[in-house]
């Protein structure tokens, strides 16, 4: 038996994300502190169960210092829920930080931003790359979904686990929230693509500057419509021009004039910058 659920004793429970119930648990050997996220896969067809272990499998060989390290699953038959096993993020997730800035009316530094910038695309390059020989399971780029450890490393969410849920309808309620990120291709019915990713860690980025996303509308298709446009206010006075140059590069209308993920770990601005900050 490689661990199961008496290994750990719950601490609280986090929340509940798109997928089912996130707790903050501890592991009794070792007195760690971890993650559980719970899918309930009682309600899935057979192929459905499939695709979520693959999904998980494919999360088991994904190791990287900027991504939530994937530890082990847990299959509950008695309640059907599949636990997955964490890394506990000690810093919180973006959006919080963003929501902590708003509300003191302060703004983060720019050395901060840069940080996250980099770490972000070296989780992306991993992403991308130990992933290639498969769909390009793209990570749910958003504030909520990027964290902190206790050094300050900026980790990248859990996976599009949540394809496979989100495609199921069962969990399609639970989609909550506003596509801010949603790039020009995929509104235009395109496909996925790494480039999409690009555009997601733009409005990361700039949300990150703005303390709001770039492109935002009363309604779905006054946002599709701004997103298509492009077109959006230059972050706040007191951040430079290098780091709004480099938002515009991310922000690029058309994916195929769009960066990678190399041609903005290599730019002379992002290496001069980060060259600053570590
Ligand atoms: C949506 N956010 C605004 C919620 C506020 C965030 N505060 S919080 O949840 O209590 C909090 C405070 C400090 C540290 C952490 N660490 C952490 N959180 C995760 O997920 C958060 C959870 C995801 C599903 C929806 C609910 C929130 C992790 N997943 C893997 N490792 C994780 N480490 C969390």
């Amino acid at each position: 038996k490689i661990g199961g659920l008496e290994d750990y004793e719950a601490i609280n429970i986090i929340g509940t994300g798109s997928f089912g119930t996130c707790y903050k648990v501890r592991k009794k050997s070792n007195g760690y502190v971890y993650v559980w996220k719970a899918v309930g896969y009682g309600g899935m067809s057979e192929e459905k169960k499939q695709l979520l272990v693959s999904e998980v499998n494919l999360l088991s060989e994904l190791r990287h210092p900027n991504i939530v390290q994937y530890y082990d699953h847990i299959i509950h038959k008695e309640t059907a829920t599949l636990y997955i096993v964490m890394e506990w993020c000690q810093g919180g997730d973006l959006s919080s930080l963003i929501n902590k800035c708003k509300k003191s009316g302060s703004y983060l530094d720019e050395g901060f931003v840069w940080k996250v910038l980099y770490q972000m695309c070296r989780a992306l390059q991993a992403c991308h790359w130990q992933l290639s020989k498969t769909t390009v399971l793209h990570r749910d780029i958003k504030p909520a979904n990027v964290f902190l450890d206790e050094a300050g490393n900026v980790k990248l969410g859990d996976f599009g686990l949540a394809r496979t849920l989100h495609e199921d309808a069962s969990y399609a309620q639970t989609i909550v929230g506003t596509p801010y990120y949603m790039s020009p291709e995929v509104i235009k019915g395109g496909k996925y693509n790494k480039k999409s990713d690009i555009w997601s860690l733009g409005c990361l980025i700039y949300e990150l500057c703005s303390l709001v996303p770039p492109f935002a509308g009363t309604n779905i298709k006054q946002l599709a419509m701004k997103i298509k446009e492009g077109k959006y206010p230059r972050i706040p006075a007191h951040y430079s021009d290098d780091l709004q140059k480099i938002i515009s590069l991310l922000l690029i209308v058309d994916h195929n004039l769009r960066p990678t993920i190399e041609v903005i770990l290599h730019h002379p601005t992002v290496v001069s910058h980060i060259a600053q900050e570590t």
